[in-house]
Order: C-alpha cells, then sequence, then structure tokens
C-alpha cells in the first residue's frame, strides 16, 4: 500500500535561520537550503514502502524547481505554520479521495537512506508512530494510523508531545533519519555520515571555505 509523505518547507527567504555556516556564503543559503529538501525527498522517494513524497511550500522557486524532478507540490496553508501546513496537506489528500496513509517527514535530512526509512515504516506496523532526532526531543518522521488523520504536534519537544498524544516512539538506530541538520553541528555530523549529492556537491565547491577576504587562502601561507 505505502505511505504518502509530507515534507513541509518554509519559504526560502524564512528557512533555516540557525544553519549560518561559515562553509557556505550568506547569498547561497537559498541554495543550501534547496539542496538540504532534495536530497531529503529523493532519498525518500526510493524507499520501498513510501508510495509518493509530496511537497508542501508556498514558495515559488521550490514549487518550480521540485515540479522539474517530477515531484508533486501541494500549496502551503492560508495560515502559518508548520503544523497548519501539514493539515492543510493531509486535508487536501483526504478531499481528493487519494489518501492511503499519510505520514511527515522534515525537510532537513542530507544523509537520508531508504533503507532507514523502510525500516521505520516497518516498524511503524500500522500505529501512529513517530522517530525521534538524534538529540531525542525534535521529530523527524510522524506516520498517522492507517487513513487517519496525522495530528501533527511539530515544534519544540515535539518528541515528547507526540508520545503524550499516543504515538509509539520508533527506536530503530536509522541514523540517516534521525540526522536533521539545524546548526553547523547538525551538518558536519550529517556529512559523517554520508551527504547527498546536492548538499554535498554544493560544500565541495566553497571547499576550502568561502574567501570573503579577497586574501588568497588556497594552498599554503
Ligand atoms: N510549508 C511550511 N513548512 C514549514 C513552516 N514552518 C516550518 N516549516 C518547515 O518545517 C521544518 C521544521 O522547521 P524548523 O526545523 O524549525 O526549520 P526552520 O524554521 O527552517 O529553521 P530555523 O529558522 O533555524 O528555526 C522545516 O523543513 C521548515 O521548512 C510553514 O509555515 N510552512
Ligand atoms: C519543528 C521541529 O524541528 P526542529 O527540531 O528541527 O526545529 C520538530 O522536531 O518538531
Amino acid at each position: 500500500m505505502g505511505v504518502q509523505l509530507l515534507v513541509p518547507i518554509k519559504p526560502l527567504h524564512l528557512a533555516k535561520t540557525r544553519l549560518r555556516t561559515a562553509r557556505t556564503l550568506p547569498e547561497e543559503h537559498p541554495e543550501l537550503v534547496t539542496a538540504l529538501a532534495m536530497d531529503t525527498v529523493l532519498a525518500a522517494a526510493t524507499a520501498e514502502r513510501v508510495r509518493e513524497v509530496l511537497v508542501v511550500t508556498s514558495d515559488a522557486v521550490l514549487t518550480r524547481r521540485f515540479r522539474e524532478l517530477g515531484v508533486e507540490v501541494l500549496p502551503d496553508s492560508p495560515r502559518a505554520g508548520l503544523n497548519a501546513a501539514l493539515r492543510h496537506g493531509d486535508h487536501l489528500l483526504g478531499a481528493r479521495g487519494t489518501k492511503v496513509r499519510v505520514g511527515a517527514l522534515q525537510a532537513d535530512l542530507p544523509a537520508l537512506r531508504g533503507t532507514d526509512l523502510d525500516g521505520a515504516i516497518a516498524e511503524a506496523d500500522s500505529e501512529r508512530s513517530y522517530c525521534a532526532d538524534r538529540q531525542g526531543s525534535g521529530t523527524t518522521l510522524l506516520l498517522a494510523a492507517g487513513g487517519d488523520a496525522l495530528r501533527p504536534g511539530f515544534g519544540a519537544g515535539s518528541a515528547t508531545a507526540h508520545r503524550e498524544s499516543g504515538a509509539k516512539a520508533l527506536l530503530g538506530s536509522w541514523a540517516s533519519l534521525r540526522c536533521d541538520v539545524d546548526t553547523e553541528t547538525d551538518l558536519r555530523a550529517a556529512e559523517a555520515l554520508g551527504l547527498g549529492s546536492r548538499t554535498g556537491e554544493l560544500l565541495r565547491r566553497n571547499d576550502p571555505k568561502p574567501n570573503r577576504t579577497g586574501i588568497g587562502c588556497s594552498g599554503t601561507v
């Protein structure tokens, strides 16, 4: 049957404000956010237990870029906020009559492996379930039970919120599914696991670090 995964992404000019890494130039930040999300979505699409991956966004550039890749994009909720965006996506699928089993996947999992996602979906069985991030506080994946509503509780401390709302904690190791990237430290952790090609290429292009001073920075000095 397979899961329909909603991947919410903020407008590029608002996204990933904590991820001001010195490894990309400020003007490259939208490209970094896009690369993280594309690596996430393309990896998720390789999972055998995933039927389709749908991006939820109001950003015109992201909409065009994902559609060019053949990924369906749902319009964001008129009401701001991550949980509203997810409820809106869930509602749109229900209204179409195409809803099977919905899940929400964070858009910042650039080391994701389809096999880890398959492992989590298998462990969830048919129950409403969540996978916490590597710190144990956030949530990287939330799966609804069967054709039920998703009931997302994302935000600070969402792992606890999801557990307290009755969702089952998924306990497998799945390092690539738990490694969401909010900070430079997270980006290094994802890199150690192996980044997807888009994020990896963007960072490699900038190694050694971007030269903001105009003073030579390659080779020895
Ligand atoms: N479609 C949509 N996605 C959202 C919205 N708010 C947050 N998201 C997405 O939800 C995910 C989790 O949000 P955060 O981890 O807080 O990411 P962020 O807000 O981009 O990062 P910071 O600015 O560093 O807090 C990210 O993929 C966001 O792009 C929203 O209003 N609409
Ligand atoms: C919104 C969340 O993401 P993050 O921890 O990445 O901010 C969450 O985990 O619920």
